[in-house]
């Protein structure tokens, strides 16, 4: 148990996906999981291990934000030993070409702060996805017919957004979209030598502020799911 994760060691698999609501995790975990079981609700942050094809997995919130995802993946990767993390998130298109419901594979992260740049202080340090789960991802988004985006996403610190200069700049630069925890995640893994990910569903357009409603969402986020695990576990 650490102090914001009151799973036993050994609760928790070696791979988890990482959704930021922690009902989002209950209902993965309930949907896609054999025997899922609730390994953590401190703070209402929930957590489940169960199997997936054999396949131990968990699916665990990392609330909103990266300093909130940064104290559960410190936790997860230092004292649970977990070895890969895959975000399943929802994500704000930046790119005219990027549609509702399409899913996005973060390659890269751009960012203005995150919990880790007082470390890395003069240095832009370049969060980069793991290489071989990127690639599981994308070939099982091409399997599923899942239209799929690789490429630099933004990771913000603020969902209210006060910078369209800003947002300009990035669709200028072919930034795909917008979240709010991929950059951090993506940092902590290569601190500790483990594999990251972010796959993320379009569930709200910047340019033409088109939104998906409740139904769109579940269906889109299932898929986003069953992706996640087959880059987690290729066949
Ligand atoms: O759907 P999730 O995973 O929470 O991700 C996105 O949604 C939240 C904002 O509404 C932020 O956490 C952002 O990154
Ligand atoms: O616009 C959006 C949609 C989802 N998540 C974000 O951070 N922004």
């Amino acid at each position: 148990m650490t102090i914001h994760i009151g799973a036993q060691p050994g609760d928790i698999a070696e791979t988890v996906l990482m959704p930021g609501d922690p009902r989002r995790a209950k209902w993965a975990a309930e949907t896609f999981l054999t025997d899922p079981v609730c390994v953590n609700e401190l703070r209402g942050m929930l957590g489940y291990t169960g199997t997936w094809k054999g396949h131990r997995v968990t699916i665990h919130g990392s609330g909103m934000g990266m300093p909130s995802l940064s104290i559960y993946a410190n936790e997860l990767l230092r004292d649970y030993g977990v070895r890969t993390l895959i975000r399943i998130g929802s994500t704000g298109a930046m790119q005219p070409h990027v549609n509702l419901r399409d899913l996005v594979v973060a390659m890269t992260c751009s960012s203005i702060s995150t919990p880790s740049s007082s470390i890395f202080r003069e240095l832009n340090f370049a969060p980069c996805a793991d290489y071989g789960l990127l690639r599981a991802a994308v070939d099982a988004a091409a399997a599923k017919g899942v239209p799929t985006h690789v490429g630099g996403i933004y990771s913000s610190d603020t969902f209210y957004d006060e910078r369209p200069d800003l947002n300009e700049q990035m669709t200028r630069h072919g930034i795909l979209s917008v979240e709010m925890e991929a950059a951090e995640l993506y940092a902590l893994a290569a601190r500790h030598g483990a594999r990251a990910l972010a796959v993320l569903t379009v569930s709200d357009h910047l340019l033409t502020g088109a939104a998906l409603d409740g139904k769109d969402r579940e269906t889109s986020f299932a898929d986003m799911v069953e992706i996640a695990l087959h880059a987690a576990f290729p066949a």
